[in-house]
């Protein structure tokens, strides 16, 4: 089975890394500055915010699939882990590369990229999948996982042979049928990556301060109304369940840091992708995460203010870079 991850940046690299050493055969479909990153490092190097560190290089490094003749028709699997606006311009790529049992695996946060491409892709199996930590990348050709989480897949024939070489290096690796409840459940909790880029402030920190909680909490309330209204189911990714966040997240400081343990543990130094994005000066994914929420509310007949002026304030610092 060959992989390909396509637009191996982030978490892209975060995953190749991980399918290499549970022994699968991975080509990096990246930049040239990514090659030259890794080329120079031996690799990719992985390491967590709880003491893992290990380097593995990719089978092959691709930079311009003209130039890769052997790419043509080649992969079995391709993870997508570009961001969401970058999805739709490889399209004609997706297709040289795959055949007609492939299986092309969208790793993106929010709504709305996987539907502006289904429909040029019919060729193949279309999956979702989602990575529910983060991943900073850093210098010297390492990854670095901030919080906690295993890669999730939509199941199929190609993904229950991945997990299975995944958990015998026990990396985790979930499968699920149903991927619709894994997305609008992820979304809940990427609304504090448009916050978190907007304070500047390591999520740990960020959350350790009530006023930055309970502006989120406002967030995520207005997406659970939404879900409401709409009847979306979402998964719980957190000890409690979603309809609770919003009341944890607002509780006073010390009663927050006494219940919601788990939230805390993470790096100190893990930020939202978004926050990587802002200082990378490159376009986030806010009308994707939290545009997406504005969008539904307004299908549904429910107000989300919050969310709306946080798209207004994110677009304002992408202009200010
Ligand atoms: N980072 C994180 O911690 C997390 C991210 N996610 C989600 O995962 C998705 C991917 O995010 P992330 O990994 O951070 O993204 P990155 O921007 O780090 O990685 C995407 C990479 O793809 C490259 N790229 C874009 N177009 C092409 C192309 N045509 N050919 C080759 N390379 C290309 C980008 O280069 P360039 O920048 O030059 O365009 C970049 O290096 C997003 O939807 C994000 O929200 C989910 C959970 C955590
Ligand atoms: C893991 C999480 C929620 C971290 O903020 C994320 O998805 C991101 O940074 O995009």
């Amino acid at each position: 089975m060959r992989i390909a991850i396509f637009g191996a940046g982030s978490t892209g690299c975060y995953l190749a890394g991980q399918l290499c050493l549970s022994g699968l055969d991975v080509s990096l479909i990246c930049r040239p500055s990514i090659k030259q990153t890794l080329v120079e490092n031996n690799g990719i190097t992985l390491s967590d915010y709880q003491g893992f560190l290990q380097t593995v290089m990719p089978q092959t490094l691709i930079t311009d699939i003209e130039q890769a003749p052997t790419a043509y028709a080649a992969f079995d699997v391709v993870f997508v882990t570009l961001k969401c606006h970058q999805v739709s311009s490889i399209a004609n790529t997706l297709i040289t590369i795959t055949h007609s049992n492939s299986s092309i695996i969208f790793m993106q946060n929010g709504l709305g990229s996987f539907d502006t491409i289904t429909d040029v892709l019919s060729h193949c199996n279309l999956l979702q999948g989602i990575t529910p930590f983060n991943v900073l990348q850093q210098p010297n050709g390492r990854f670095h996982k901030g919080t906690e989480g295993a890669f999730t897949l939509q199941k199929n024939d190609h993904t229950k042979v991945i997990q299975i070489a995944m958990l015998a290096q026990e990396f985790g690796c979930s499968l699920h049928q149903d991927m619709a409840p894994i997305i609008y459940g992820k979304l809940l909790l990427n609304l504090n990556n448009a916050l978190n880029a907007i304070t500047g402030l390591p999520i740990k920190q960020q959350l350790s301060q009530r006023d930055c909680r309970r502006q989120l909490a406002a967030a995520m309330t207005e997406w659970l109304n939404v879900c409401q209204a709409a009847n979306i189911e979402l998964h719980q990714y957190t000890k409690v369940t979603p309809k609770w966040l919003p009341v944890i997240l607002s509780l006073p400081n010390m009663l927050f840091t006494l219940l919601a343990k788990q939230m805390l543990d993470i790096d100190p130094q893990a930020r939202s992708s978004m926050w990587e994005d802002i200082q990378a000066k490159r376009k986030t994914e806010i009308e994707y995460i939290n545009g997406a929420v504005v969008r539904l509310g307004e299908k549904y007949g429910v107000k989300t203010p919050v969310n709306s002026a946080i798209v207004a304030q994110i677009h304002q610092l992408e202009q200010s870079l």
